[in-house]
């Protein structure tokens, strides 16, 4: 899916050293979770030194540990990262409004009113468990601010234009933390939706389309638009590779294959399991020399990089074999391009792996390589 917001998406992308390998999607959602974190942080640090020195050292202990929270997170995976900041942010709110409480008293519902709006409409888009979290995270530090402000009663120690300050910019942090959650989350469940609701088939082990949804989706591609460009991509050397390190190491190694894959290519293309070590993959509107660039990309793209195996102990170079079928105007069979791409497939093999061969004729353009340890 393309980002909604290509500007802000530039914008973000600024923010983080990405991983290789990203598509431009993940890295604006990697982004996006860095620029609330930055500010959810700074919020926190701003809260504490306020705390500091109103003297309020329970509610400046809470903030602290939950800025330590914040920042064990950042270092967390991301899958993970994703439900903890979740909670975090309504944590960190819910610390700013248990202080508005206190110190602005029971105008200070309007806040309350406020943030329920948005977590309303934030809620909507996320799991039920979520869900559920969200509302116990953010249910029991207002309950306990109350129970505190019902002991202790409401301090109002703020001039009345200091005191609308403060709640003017803990209104406005509350409008951009949630924000740049909600359009996070709208990203994020988009391709979550894409991926499982669609009723599209996945390859379990690699997550590229199944070979019956790569032919499906492949018909209707001939059917629609003009020039299109199918790749058979081949691993070299798997068996070897299984053999050397285990059946999981070549699967580990399949895995990251096709996320590299995805990467070079752009979000119109399709990354299909064709079956064991074969990916099919169909690039619409790609022809001519693009197609043979696309295919040394992929070749020079993947194996770039040693595949990282055992849980990190290992690395391998693991290089491809691409053969490159391009659609002649009026092409509708598929399975007979795919063959075409097959024995361009076989050809690059043949004349020694680690390179592509196409329709062109303009291939091999890469030596030939092995599989090695590094
Ligand atoms: N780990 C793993 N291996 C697989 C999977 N599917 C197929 N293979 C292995 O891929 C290997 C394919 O073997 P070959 O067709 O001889 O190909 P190769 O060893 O890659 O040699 P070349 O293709 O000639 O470079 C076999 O050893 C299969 O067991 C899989 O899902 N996981």
């Amino acid at each position: 899916m393309a980002s909604p917001h290509p500007h802000l998406a530039r914008f973000l992308m600024r923010f983080e050293h990405f991983p290789t390998g990203l598509t431009p999607d993940e890295k604006t959602f990697h982004a996006t979770f860095n620029v609330v974190y930055t500010l959810a942080v700074a919020c926190h640090l701003f809260y504490a030194i306020m705390m500091l020195w109103l003297g309020e050292m329970g509610i400046l202990a809470l903030n602290l540990a939950m800025l330590v929270v914040d920042l064990v997170c950042l270092q967390l995976h991301r899958a993970r990262r994703e439900v903890l900041a979740a909670n975090l942010l309504a944590l960190g709110t819910c610390a700013q409004i248990s202080f508005s409480l206190r110190y602005f008293g029971p105008e200070a519902g309007f806040d309350y009113f406020y943030f329920g709006a948005l977590l309303c409409i934030y809620c909507i888009r996320t799991s039920f468990m979520r869900r559920v979290m969200l509302c116990a995270a953010c249910l029991c530090m207002p309950l306990a601010a109350y129970v505190v402000l019902m002991l202790e009663g409401a301090i109002n120690p703020l001039s009345a234009g200091w005191a609308l300050t403060f709640r003017v910019i803990n209104l406005c942090v509350l409008t951009i933390f949630f924000t740049l959650v909600l359009v996070q989350m709208g990203w994020s469940s988009d391709r979550l939706r894409q991926r499982f609701e669609s009723g599209v088939r996945f390859d379990e082990l690699t997550g590229a389309l199944s070979r019956s949804e790569l032919i499906e989706k492949g018909r209707g591609m001939l059917a629609d638009i003009g020039p299109m460009s199918v790749m058979m991509v081949d691993v070299d050397h798997l068996s070897l590779i299984n053999e050397t390190w285990g059946r999981q190491a070549g699967d580990q190694v399949l895995k990251e294959l096709v996320r590299r894959m995805r990467s070079i290519l752009r979000n119109e293309d399709l990354v299909g399991r064709y079956g064991g070590e074969e990916f099919v993959l169909l690039c619409p509107n790609l022809h001519g020399k693009r197609a043979d660039q696309v295919a040394e990309r992929l070749c020079k793209g993947v194996s770039a990089l040693p595949f990282v195996i055992n849980d990190g102990i290992s690395s391998l170079d693991v290089s491809l074999s691409i053969g490159v079928a391009l659609r002649q105007s009026g092409d509708k069979d598929l399975e007979a391009l795919i063959a075409k791409a097959d024995v361009n497939l076989f050809r690059a093999k043949h004349e020694g792996c680690n390179q592509f061969v196409s329709d062109n004729q303009l291939g091999p353009v890469l030596g030939p390589g092995v599989a090695g340890v590094i």
